[in-house]
C-alpha cells in the first residue's frame, strides 16, 4: 500500500478553518483501503511569525521540500499589517513558493451548473464555463531586485519593484500552458503588456516561439493584459488557457473567480520542474483566495476551494484520477443539492456554515468512493 507523506500548513484567518475540512477527506480516503495520507502540521504566515518571529521558520521549509505534497491555507491578516515586507505573513508564501521552485501555478476557474446563477455575469455567459489560467509564479515583480523603499530626504521616498524574466522563465510556462492546451480544447491565449513592458515584448516572442517550434498544433492567440481582463467578463467562455506573468495571472484569477460565484470557489496547484531521475515534483496546493479576516472565525467561509485543492492533489501529485474525480462530483452534487455557504448562497438554498459543508462533502465523497 502507498502511503503519502503530506504537509498541512493552514495559516491565518479562515486558513485554519478551510484545512480542517480537508481533514475529513483524508479521513475519508484513509477509511477506503486504498492510498494512505499521512499529515503533520507546521505554522506559516502570521502564525508563525507570532511562535517563532518569522513567517516560515527553516525547520518547516525542510519540511515542505521534503513532503510529497504541501497543502497551505492562507495567510495575513490586519493585525501584521504594520511588519516589516520581508517578514510579513505572505513573506512566507513567497519564499515556499521560491524555495520549492513552484513556477507553474494553475488556476482553473470552473462555473459549476447549480452555480450560475452566483456568477457575477448572466448564466449564458458561464453556465460550462471551463478555463485555467497558467500563472508564472516564481519571478516578475514579486521578485525582482531591487526591491526597496529609499528614503531621499525631505519627507520623499521612492518604492521600488522591479519586473524581470529571462527567456527560461518564459519557455517552461509557455510549455506548461501548451502541454494542458493539448488536455483540453487546443487553444491558449497569451497576455502581456508588450506596448509598455520590456518583460511584455519578451514574453511575446518567447511565447511565439515555443508555439510555432515546439506546439504547431495548439492555436495561440496573444492579447494585451488589460484588454483580456475586460474579454475575461466580456466573454469568458472564449478562453481555454490562459498563460500570463505572475502578477497578471494574480489579478486575472481573482476577477475569474467571480465568474464562478465566489472567490471560496477557486482551488489552485503550484508545481515545479519534474525531477530527472525520479520524475516527482514538488507541489504545493492552495485556495486562491486569502485569509478573509472579515469573516474569519465566524464559522461561514466557504471551505469548497480548500477540498478542490486537495483534488487537483490527488490528480496532479499522486495521480488518484478515480479519487479526485469523485470528490470533484461530490462538490457538484452538494451544490447541485442546494446546500451552499453564505458567499454562494441563493434563494430556494440551505444555508449552511464551513463544517456543515465539509461533512455534506465529505459524506457524498464517501458515497461516491463506496459505488
Ligand atoms: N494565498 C494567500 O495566503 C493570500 C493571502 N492574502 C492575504 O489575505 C489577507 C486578506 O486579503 P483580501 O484582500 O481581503 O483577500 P481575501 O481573498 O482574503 O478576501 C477577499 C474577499 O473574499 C471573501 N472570501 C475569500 N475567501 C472566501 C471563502 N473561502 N469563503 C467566503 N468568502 C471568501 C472575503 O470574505 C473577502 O470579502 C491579506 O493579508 C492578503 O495579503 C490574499 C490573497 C492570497
Ligand atoms: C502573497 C500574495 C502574492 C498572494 C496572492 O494574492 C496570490 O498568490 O494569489
Ligand atoms: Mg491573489
Amino acid at each position: 500500500m502507498t502511503t503519502h507523506k503530506l504537509l498541512l500548513l493552514p495559516g491565518d484567518g479562515i486558513g485554519p478553518e478551510a484545512m480542517a475540512e480537508v481533514g475529513k477527506i483524508v479521513a475519508v480516503l484513509n477509511g477506503a483501503g486504498g492510498d494512505r495520507f499521512e499529515t503533520e502540521e507546521a505554522l506559516v504566515g502570521g502564525a508563525a511569525i507570532d511562535a517563532h518571529g518569522v513567517p516560515v521558520a527553516d525547520r518547516d521549509m525542510d519540511r515542505a521540500l521534503k513532503a510529497d505534497a504541501v497543502l497551505f491555507g492562507a495567510v495575513g491578516g490586519p493585525k501584521w499589517d504594520g511588519v516589516a515586507y520581508e517578514i510579513r505573513p505572505e513573506a512566507g508564501l513567497l519564499r515556499l513558493r521560491k524555495d520549492m521552485a513552484l513556477f507553474a501555478n494553475l488556476r482553473p476557474a470552473i462555473c459549476y451548473p447549480a452555480l450560475a446563477e452566483a456568477s457575477s455575469l448572466k448564466r449564458e455567459l458561464v453556465d460550462g464555463l471551463d478555463i485555467l489560467i497558467l500563472r508564472e509564479l516564481t519571478g516578475g515583480v514579486y521578485f525582482g531586485i531591487p526591491k526597496e523603499i529609499v528614503d531621499l530626504g525631505e519627507g520623499q521616498k521612492r518604492g521600488i519593484d522591479t519586473q524581470v524574466y529571462e527567456t527560461y522563465e518564459i519557455e517552461r510556462i509557455a510549455r506548461a500552458a501548451f502541454e494542458a492546451a493539448r488536455t483540453r480544447k487546443g487553444k491558449v491565449t497569451s497576455m502581456e503588456k508588450r506596448n509598455v513592458m520590456k518583460t511584455g515584448v519578451l514574453w511575446n516572442e518567447v511565447v511565439s516561439r515555443v508555439g510555432r517550434d515546439e506546439y504547431p498544433d495548439v492555436r495561440l492567440e496573444h492579447m494585451l493584459a488589460d484588454a483580456g481582463g475586460m474579454q475575461l467578463v466580456r466573454a469568458p467562455k472564449q478562453f481555454d488557457v490562459i498563460v500570463t506573468d505572475n502578477l497578471f495571472g494574480d489579478m486575472l484569477s481573482d476577477i475569474a473567480a467571480m465568474l464562478t460565484g465566489s472567490l471560496g470557489m477557486l482551488p489552485s496547484a503550484s508545481l515545479g520542474a519534474p525531477d530527472a531521475a525520479t520524475g516527482k515534483r514538488r507541489a504545493l496546493y492552495e485556495p486562491v483566495h486569502g485569509s478573509a479576516p472579515d469573516i474569519a472565525g465566524q464559522g461561514i467561509a466557504n471551505p469548497i476551494a480548500m477540498i478542490a485543492s486537495f483534488a487537483m492533489m490527488l490528480r496532479y501529485s499522486f495521480a488518484l484520477m478515480r479519487e479526485a474525480d469523485a470528490l470533484e462530483a461530490a462538490i457538484a452534487a452538494v451544490l447541485e443539492s442546494g446546500t451552499r455557504t453564505g458567499d454562494i448562497m441563493a434563494p430556494g438554498c440551505r444555508q449552511v456554515g464551513t463544517a456543515e459543508m465539509g461533512d455534506a462533502v465529505a459524506a457524498e465523497f464517501a458515497r461516491r468512493l463506496a459505488a
